[in-house]
């Protein structure tokens, strides 16, 4: 079977109650490509919860748990390690984790993207057996809020390697299963291009996760399909 095409919309801390609102409201009206297709996943500021989790799509707990996302490593100095052993608890724990991967422009134009995205995976790799629950988000850096995304070409060819590594470190099967989304300044004008890639199986949207664009970005899932 192939990988099911996944959206993630990271809220951050943004919000206002009436702000998530207005974003639920928006989402629960959108033309949203079949579920057959696309899974979806939020992840509001953990304050509007409650709010979001009465108003908004089937089924939602809450299910899954971002971890691993370069503002924690080097705002709160989450290490690798301590990164891999908190995907380690939460997947005990019956939830679902979108960890997050990903070099700073430094190491990318030191030439070390690969080995730095090879090491954080590792440190995950280490701690897990089961990656049925795990969804890998390569987010550069240097892309996270600064409008400035990676080319398609640049999303391949790490998401291509990134591939290649779980399938020589964990296994051909989790290779060709696990999704990896790519995640930094995706907007709807960007999406498709990206959806496009054979390795691009999805996204983690930070900003424009929070406007009306973000059903396009969901609706990318047309590509894969088509
Ligand atoms: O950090 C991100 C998602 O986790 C990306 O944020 P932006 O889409 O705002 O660049």
């Amino acid at each position: 079977m192939g990988r099911k095409f996944f959206v993630g919309g990271n809220w951050k801390c943004n919000g206002t109650v009436e702000q998530v609102e207005s974003i639920v409201n928006t989402l629960n009206a959108g033309q949203i490509a079949s579920t057959d297709v696309v899974e979806v996943v939020v992840s509001p500021p953990y304050v509007f919860l409650p709010t979001v989790k009465g108003k908004l799509l089937v089924n939602l707990g809450v299910p899954w748990v971002i971890l691993g996302h370069s503002e924690r490593r080097s705002l709160m100095g989450e290490s690798s390690e301590f990164v891999g052993e908190k995907v380690a608890y939460a997947l005990a724990q019956g939830l679902k984790v979108i960890a997050c991967v990903g070099e700073t422009l430094e190491q990318r134009e030191a030439g070390s993207t690969m080995a730095v995205v090879a090491e954080q995976t590792k440190a995950i790799a280490g701690k897990i057996k089961d990656w049925t629950n795990v969804v890998v988000a390569y987010e550069p850096v240097w892309a996270i809020g600064t409008g400035k995304v990676a080319t398609p070409a640049q999303a391949q060819e790490v998401h291509a390697n990134l591939r290649d590594w779980l399938k020589t470190n964990v296994s051909p099967e989790v290779a060709e299963s696990t999704r990896i989304i790519y995640g930094g300044s995706v907007t709807g004008a960007s999406c498709k291009e990206l959806a496009g890639q054979p390795d691009v199986d999805g996204f983690l949207v930070g900003g424009a996760s929070l406007k009306p664009e973000f059903i396009d970005i969901i609706n990318a899932a047309t590509v894969k399909s088509a």
